[in-house]
């Protein structure tokens, strides 16, 4: 049994999505390991995105069912939760493949909005906020010490009072993934985090992935497609294609197997072999 079947963070059975007579994820079932980084890789349209936003509650899958497993023992099943839910309760968290900030507010002022609901709990929906209440001002002092935390890891703390439309597009990726820590999820997934990065940005992602794993017992689903980035850092990654799997394993495994060769490529089976020394690789 691999690693990721022993203690799975997330489980997806039988996870199916149909948009009318098109099947975009078609029976699906693997596992996400607890403290490991998995790859959900494929070709383009190949599901990746519809399977995220099954799991974070954007779609509500047509059959299947998805499992949160939190480290204190209780499970959700995640297909029958609001959203809002799915990252207050279950905390799972994700970004966008398009970035989604508040491109107006600066980069501080986009973390506290991301602590939105512990801050609303101590303000008693807002008598004890607006009476500036001690309860209400520690949990502010709190969230504002985790916005500050984040922005330092994701070395943006210089520019904490700076719109976040000012950013580089690189930062404005590192100031999502902050954002979605400061929620303290369990599981972070992440839709295509190096896209648009340049290849220094991308080695100071995998750091911050890895640190993020590491220090913060946070494991990571992410969807790439940067393959330098999937082979250094992924512990665990599988593989789509027109909405099914069609591989499940480590890194090394699933970069040699003969299915995921010919799905990139484009090609059937039994063809990957004359493909393969056609384009010399
Ligand atoms: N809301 C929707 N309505 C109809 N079809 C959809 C919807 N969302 C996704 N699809 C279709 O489902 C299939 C899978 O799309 P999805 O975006 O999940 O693929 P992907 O693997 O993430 O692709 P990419 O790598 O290009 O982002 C595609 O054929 C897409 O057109």
């Amino acid at each position: 049994m691999s690693s990721w079947d022993n203690n799975p963070v997330l489980t997806i059975e039988h996870l199916t999505m149909r948009f009318g007579g098109l099947v975009a994820v078609d029976d699906l079932s693997f596992n996400v390991g607890r403290g490991d980084i998995t790859a959900l890789i494929g070709p383009n349209g190949a599901g990746k995105t519809t399977v995220f936003n099954c799991v974070t509650g954007f779609y509500k899958p047509t059959e299947g069912r998805v499992v949160m497993n939190r480290s204190n023992g209780e499970h959700y099943l995640l297909e029958r939760m609001p959203d809002f839910q799915i990252s207050a309760r279950a905390k799972v968290a994700r970004t966008f493949q398009n970035i989604r900030l508040f491109g107006g507010m600066t980069l501080l002022e986009n973390l506290m909005v991301a602590q939105h609901n512990p801050l609303m709990v101590a303000s008693g929906y807002s008598v004890a906020g607006i009476f500036g209440l001690s309860s209400f001002r520690s949990a502010e002092r709190e969230a504002v010490d985790k916005a500050r935390y984040w922005l330092e890891k994701t070395a943006l703390i210089d520019r904490a009072d700076a719109p976040a439309a000012d950013l580089p597009y690189g930062d404005q990726r590192r100031l999502e993934i902050a954002r979605a820590m400061c929620s303290g999820p369990e599981l972070l997934c992440l839709d295509e985090p190096a896209a648009g990065l340049n290849p220094k940005e991308s080695a100071e992602l995998n750091s911050l992935l890895q640190y993020i794993r590491k220090e913060h017992d946070t494991s990571i689903l992410l969807i790439e497609h940067d393959m330098s980035v999937v082979m250094e850092i992924s512990d665990h990654v599988v593989v789509l294609d027109y909405g099914e799997k069609i591989s499940d394993g480590t890194a090394p495994e699933v970069k040699d197997d003969p299915k995921v060769i010919a799905a990139y490529l484009g090609v059937p089976d039994e063809e990957v072999d004359a493909v393969e020394e056609e384009v010399g690789i």
